[in-house]
C-alpha cells in the first residue's frame, strides 16, 4: 500500500541564542514576504533597521528561556513528533520549522528520498494568517516543484473550531481552571490590521464595525485570522463552562509601529489589573508548543506588568505541547486533511 507520510510544521526559532543566530533568524523570517508584506526593496530598508537593535534585545529575551536541549519551541515540536508517530501508522513521521532548522526542504527531500509520494502537511497553527499558514504551503509546493520530487500534498487546514482541538485545549486547561481565579485571559498572536484587509475576500468586512468578526461566515471567516481567534475563544468559553464575564480576547507581540489588530494583550493586562482582578489565568492558543512568546513574553514580561498594575498573580496556562488528547486529535484532523490541488 502506498505510505503517507506526515510532515508536522512549527514556526522555528534561532540555531542558538547568540546575538549573529538570532539576526540571521530574524532575517529569514522577517524577510519573508508573507510577513513583512511590502516590496522588496521597503522590506529590505524596514527589516535592515529593525535588525539594528532587535537581535540583540532577542537574543537577550531567548536566553532566558533556553533550555538545555535547545529553544523550548523546538523542543517540544520534537516531542510533539514522538508521541504523534506511534499513532500515525500510515507512514513516516518528520517535523519541520518554516525559520531555521530543519528546513522544510531538507524535510521533504528526505521523505522522497525515500521513496514517499504521498505527504500530509500539516502547518501547525490553529487559526488561519498568510504569515504562517500560507507562507509554509508555499515553500512546500516550491520544495516539491523546484526539486521535481514527486510528491502529492494533502494539507491540514486551519483547526480554530474543530471540536477535537477544542477539547483538548478544555482538557489541556481543565486542572487551572479548576482552581478559583478571577478572570481568563485568551491572548493570540496579534497581526498587522493590514493583513486582515489583504485577506478580506470582499475587500469590505474586515474591521468594520465592532462585531463584524463576530458575525464573520464563508469564505470571509475562511480568510480572517482575527474572527477564527474568536470562534476558538467563544468555542472554549462555551465548552469549558464559562460565563460571558468570566472571559476575554487580546492579542500580543506587536513590532513596528503599524497598527496591529486590538485589543492589545499590554493594554488588557493593565486593565483588567485596574478592574481589581487579583489572580489572572492566561491561555495563548494561537501557539500549539509554548515559545518565547508565550514563556518570556506573557510568562515573564506580562507578569511583571500585571502585578505592578496592581494584579496579584498570573498565572500562564501552558499550550497543547504534548497533551495525549491534543497529540489525538492533531492525529485525527491530518486524518481527514484533503489532498491539495
Ligand atoms: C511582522 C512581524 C510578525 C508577524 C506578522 C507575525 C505573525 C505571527 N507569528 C506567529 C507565531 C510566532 N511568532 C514567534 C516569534 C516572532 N514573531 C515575530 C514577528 C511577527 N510574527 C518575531 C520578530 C518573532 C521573534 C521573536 C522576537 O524577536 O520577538 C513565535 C515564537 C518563535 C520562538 O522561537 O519561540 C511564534 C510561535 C503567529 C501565529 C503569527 C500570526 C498569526
Ligand atoms: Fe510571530
Ligand atoms: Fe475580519
Amino acid at each position: 500500500m502506498t505510505k503517507q507520510a506526515l510532515l508536522l510544521v512549527n514556526l522555528g526559532s534561532p540555531a542558538s541564542t547568540e546575538v549573529a543566530d538570532v539576526r540571521r533568524y530574524l532575517n529569514q523570517f522577517l524577510m519573508d514576504p508573507y510577513v513583512v508584506d511590502l516590496p522588496w526593496p521597503l522590506r529590505r530598508l524596514l527589516v535592515s533597521l529593525i535588525l539594528i537593535k532587535r537581535p540583540e534585545q532577542s537574543a537577550h529575551a531567548y536566553a532566558s528561556i533556553w533550555w538545555p536541549e535547545g529553544s523550548p519551541l523546538v523542543v517540544l515540536s520534537r516531542r510533539l513528533q514522538e508521541a504523534v508517530r506511534p499513532h500515525w501508522t500510515q507512514g513516516p513521521v518528520e517535523l519541520a520549522m518554516r525559520y531555521g532548522e530543519p528546513s522544510i526542504e531538507s524535510a521533504l527531500k528526505r521523505l522522497a528520498a525515500q521513496g514517499i509520494t504521498q505527504v500530509t502537511l500539516a502547518p501547525l497553527y490553529p487559526q488561519f494568517a498568510d504569515s504562517t499558514t500560507t507562507t509554509v504551503i508555499q515553500e512546500a509546493r516550491r520544495v516539491v516543484r523546484t526539486h521535481d520530487l514527486g510528491v502529492q500534498l494533502s494539507i491540514l487546514q486551519p483547526f480554530y473550531e474543530e471540536p477535537e482541538y477544542l477539547e483538548a485545549l478544555v482538557a489541556s486547561a481543565r486542572s487551572y481552571l479548576e482552581q478559583p481565579f478571577d478572570h481568563l485571559l485568551l491572548s493570540f498572536h496579534g497581526l498587522p490590521e493590514r493583513h486582515l484587509h489583504k485577506s478580506d475576500p470582499t475587500g469590505a468586512h474586515c474591521l468594520k464595525g465592532d462585531d463584524c468578526c463576530q458575525r464573520a461566515e464563508g469564505e470571509v471567516l475562511a480568510s480572517c485570522y482575527r474572527a477564527q481567534c474568536m470562534r476558538t475563544a467563544a468555542g472554549f468559553a462555551a465548552r469549558a463552562g464559562l460565563r460571558d464575564d468570566q472571559w476575554s480576547v487580546s492579542f500580543q507581540s506587536r513590532l513596528g509601529r503599524a497598527k496591529w489588530i486590538e485589543p492589545y494583550t499590554e493594554t488588557r493586562l493593565d486593565e483588567l489589573a485596574e478592574q481589581g482582578v487579583k489572580k489572572l489565568l492566561v491561555m495563548c492558543p494561537a501557539f500549539v508548543s509554548d515559545c518565547i512568546e508565550t514563556l518570556e513574553e506573557i510568562g515573564d514580561r506580562g507578569r511583571e506588568q500585571f502585578t505592578e498594575a496592581g494584579g496579584e498573580e498570573l498565572v500562564l496556562v501552558p499550550c497543547l505541547n504534548t497533551h495525549e488528547d491534543w497529540v489525538q486529535a492533531l492525529v485525527k484532523l491530518c486524518g481527514r486533511a484533503p489532498l491539495a490541488l
